[in-house]
């Protein structure tokens, strides 16, 4: 299948270091994709390359096969590029059902000044009330977001990256921060994302990986060294080395 996702030669340098080190990927639709590596291996500089909140001192991102290198990041999620990010950025102030509708309403191009009458159109909230159905948030979706708890936010973003109906999903460390006891409805919330969603996700939560993902990619200093199965990932030298040692020798494959 052709790439709805594609990094060609992707270089990024701060000073002397080449924190982005020529990086070339490709994902197709229905793709689950884990991206891990050690900290500071560049993880954060390549998403944020990717979805335009940063420069590229030379290479290309594609999306559905067109060039975005120069198109800026608003740009990039018209075109079905859209990200959540690994610390919550809602508004304590605003409900799930606005954040859903806001979302809705830029997907699809009606002005802000539609915002506050957007509870009178049906149409906008019956999408809305699904889609935090779906995720098990319909109950919440009039609290202001600062009353529900941690895990339900992280939900949210996923409901709001969803509104704007992606075509390529980059979630940064999804559970991070969730208690133990609500990473179950994450997880499950992972499952039952789209079928034909390209989802790329940035994870240390090595089980969570191997659960979620068909494809694992390894960055260490800016290269990838490893672009493969979840069971061979474990196996590997360089990347015992570079990163998995302590858990690949704990006996954990996927
Ligand atoms: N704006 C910047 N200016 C200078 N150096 C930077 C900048 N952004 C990142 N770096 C450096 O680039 C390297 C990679 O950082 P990055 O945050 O991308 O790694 P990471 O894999 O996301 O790490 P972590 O898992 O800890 O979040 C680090 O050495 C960091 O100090």
């Amino acid at each position: 299948m052709s790439a709805i996702f594609e990094v060609r030669n992707l270089k990024r340098s701060f000073g002397g270091l080449a924190v982005t080190n020529d990086i070339s990927l490709a994902m197709a639709p229905g793709d689950r994709v884990a991206l891990i590596g050690p900290n500071g291996a560049g993880k954060t500089t390549f998403v944020n390359l990717v979805t335009g909140n940063l420069a590229p001192d030379s290479g290309d991102v594609l999306i559905g096969g067109d060039s975005v290198t120069r198109i800026d990041a608003i740009g990039r999620v018209r075109r079905g590029l859209v990200r959540s990010f690994q610390v919550t950025r809602l508004f304590q102030e605003m409900t799930p059902a606005e954040h859903v509708a806001l979302a809705v309403l830029q997907r699809d191009g009606r002005s802000g000044r539609l915002f506050g009458h957007f509870l009178a159109m049906p149409e906008v909230m019956a999408e809305v009330a699904e889609l935090l159905g779906k995720l098990g948030l319909r109950e919440l979706m009039h609290r202001r977001v600062s009353e529900i708890a941690y895990g339900q936010q992280r939900l949210l973003e996923i409901a709001v990256a969803l509104a704007l109906k992606p075509k390529v999903l980059l979630l940064d460390e999804p559970a991070a921060g969730v208690p133990q006891s609500d990473t179950g409805r994450i997880e499950q919330a992972l499952a039952d994302l789209p079928a034909d969603l390209a989802v790329l996700m940035i994870e240390h939560d090595m089980d969570l990986v191997f659960r979620f993902a068909r494809r694992v990619i390894v960055l260490a200093a800016g290269t990838i060294i490893f672009d493969g199965s979840p069971s061979e990932v474990t196996k590997n030298p360089r990347v015992r080395e570079a990163y998995l040692g302590s858990y690949a020798n704990a006996g954990h494959a996927a």
